[in-house]
């Protein structure tokens, strides 16, 4: 074997786990090195939730320009600069990769940039991008590789040259006619963001509903959000074929017909980034959709590696990654912290946001568990009236025979924030009366909590 450079830690790709973890075990005093081959700090800053909020940000910009009359104002005329959409957005990335590069800087990790992959235990070669070769061998290491998003082989997909989101928040152009493959979360923040600067959106999603998972009363509600913003969805619509390219213009054949359109957006799902780095070389064994296999201590199979975030399974939300950080760090440092029975919220940044955090009802009735629904319009909070965004509910489910919060989702203006409020009483263990009985500011968006556990019905 070539000649290695021995480190206490080697952390493979930049994600939000991984650099955390370098940065404090840094600064701790372990020589740390973190091998990353493109986005320095991982997906999130660079092409993943904070661009992709920056760029949804400035299409409700724009649709409040549309609305401007609602609110009194006369907004003459305006126009969509996509140029300048992606501008900001490329300036806050810079910003975001700057203040990484300064906590590399001020911890002492080294960021080595490069391709890596094991070449034997614990042993990563990097073929830097400034050329050339590197060994680095930790008495620890870490796999952060992130994931990438899924191409399925249907015919003609992949040689039609589709979007990703990486690519999508790189348009200068405003697309005609977006078609969007897949109604999850990457497909429908972006298509209600491009809808909205003025491209003509269709969603195809093969699943009976949009964001399938949900209860059918939030799927509902998406639809209709999607459909009254103008953006046309087909459902339960299995693709076979698809031609063209896109950019110029592509067709999808399905069982209802083609669909045609200029630009095509894949959004079904994503593919962990394991395959090609040797894990099969030295032991890291992976389970049936790729991901590293880890126990709730994030360890691999293999003896002082550690898997954290997308690669390894772990619910593909920056939030959760930066808890796999926490989790392995314990373990490393003398605790014992484990992935079990954690929460995992979770928003979707259309406008208006849904959030939810413990149980659906679905999931609920699916584990055979008892519960109270109690349910509010978004119409009976007054905050909402104040701001013209009436659209959506707040529900809360509630044990059985005790007061617990077992569940809750919001859809609605600033749901996100308004579900913080919920998980902080479910980690205490508050019962739900606690809020009910909590004087919340008025008009806030959170004293909508009031109303909602004040209609839980009698246990
Ligand atoms: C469009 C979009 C929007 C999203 N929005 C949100 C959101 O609003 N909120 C939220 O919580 N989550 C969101 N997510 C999910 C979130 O981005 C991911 O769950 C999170 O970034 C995963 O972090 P990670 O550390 O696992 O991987 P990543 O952040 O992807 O980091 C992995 C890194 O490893 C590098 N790498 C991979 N292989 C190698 C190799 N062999 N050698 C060197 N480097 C390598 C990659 O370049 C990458 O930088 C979004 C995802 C997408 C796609
Ligand atoms: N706001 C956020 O937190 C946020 C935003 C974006 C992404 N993410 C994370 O990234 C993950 C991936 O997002 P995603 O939207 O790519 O996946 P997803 O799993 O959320 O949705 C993919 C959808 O595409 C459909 N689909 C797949 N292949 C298809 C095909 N060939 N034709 C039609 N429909 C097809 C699936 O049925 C599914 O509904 C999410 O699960 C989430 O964890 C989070």
């Amino acid at each position: 074997m070539s000649h290695y450079e021995e480190y206490d830690v080697v952390v493979l790709g930049s994600g939000a786990p991984g650099k955390l973890l370098a940065w404090t075990l840094a600064s701790q005093g372990r020589r740390t090195a973190v091998v990353e081959r493109r986005y320095v700090g991982g997906s999130c800053p660079n092409i993943a939730c904070l661009p992709s909020k920056n760029v949804i940000h400035g299409a409700r910009v724009a649709s409040y320009f549309r609305r401007g009359a609602e609110f009194g104002i006369t907004n003459g005329d305006w126009k969509v600069d996509m140029a300048a959409v992606r501008d900001r957005k490329r300036k806050m990335v810079a910003g975001l990769v700057a203040f990484h590069l300064e906590k590399y800087r001020e911890s002492g990790a080294e960021l080595v940039m490069g391709d890596g992959r094991f070449i034997a235990p614990k042993t990563i070669e990097v073929t830097l991008n400034a050329g050339g070769t590197r060994t680095l061998r930790g008495q620890t290491v870490i796999i952060d590789t992130g994931s990438r998003a899924r191409m399925d082989d249907t015919t003609g997909l992949a040689e039609a040259r589709p979007l990703t989101h990486v690519e999508a928040l790189e348009l200068d152009q405003l697309p005609e006619h977006l078609i969007v493959l897949g109604g999850g979360y990457v497909g429908l923040e972006l298509a209600q963001a491009f809808r909205r600067f003025g491209s003509r959106v269709t969603v195809v999603e093969r699943n009976g509903a949009l964001i399938h998972r949900e209860d059918p009363d939030v799927t509902d509600a998406i639809e209709h959000l999607c459909r009254d913003e103008g953006i046309e969805v087909l459902t339960r619509t299995a693709v076979d074929r698809v031609e063209g390219q896109s950019g110029e213009s592509v067709r999808l054949h399905t069982g209802h017909g083609g669909i045609e359109g200029t630009h095509l957006l894949v959004a079904g799902g994503r593919t962990p980034n394991t395959d090609g780095i040797g894990l099969e070389k030295v032991g890291v064994e992976t389970d049936g959709k790729r991901h590293v296999k880890v126990d709730e201590r994030l360890q691999t199979t293999a003896e002082g590696v550690w898997a954290v975030g997308d690669c390894a399974g772990s619910p593909y939300f920056t939030h959760i990654g930066e808890d796999d950080f926490r989790v392995v760090l314990a373990n490393l440092t003398g605790g014992d912290r484990v992935t079990t029975g954690r929460q995992v919220p979770f928003c979707l940044f259309t406008d208006p946001e849904l959030a939810r955090v413990g149980l659906s009802e679905r999931e609920a009735r699916e584990r055979g568990v008892g519960y109270r629904l109690a349910k509010v319009p978004m119409e009976a909070v007054f905050r909402a009236q104040t701001l013209s965004e009436t659209r959506g509910f707040l529900k809360a489910l509630i044990e059985e025979g005790g007061d617990r919060i077992l569940g809750f989702t919001a859809f609605g203006a600033e749901a996100g924030e308004v579900m913080a409020v919920v998980q902080v009483a479910m980690l205490a263990g508050l019962p739900y009366t606690a809020l009910r009985d909590a004087i919340l500011t008025h008009p806030t968006m959170a004293e909508g909590l009031a109303g909602l556990f004040s209609s839980v019905p009698r246990g």
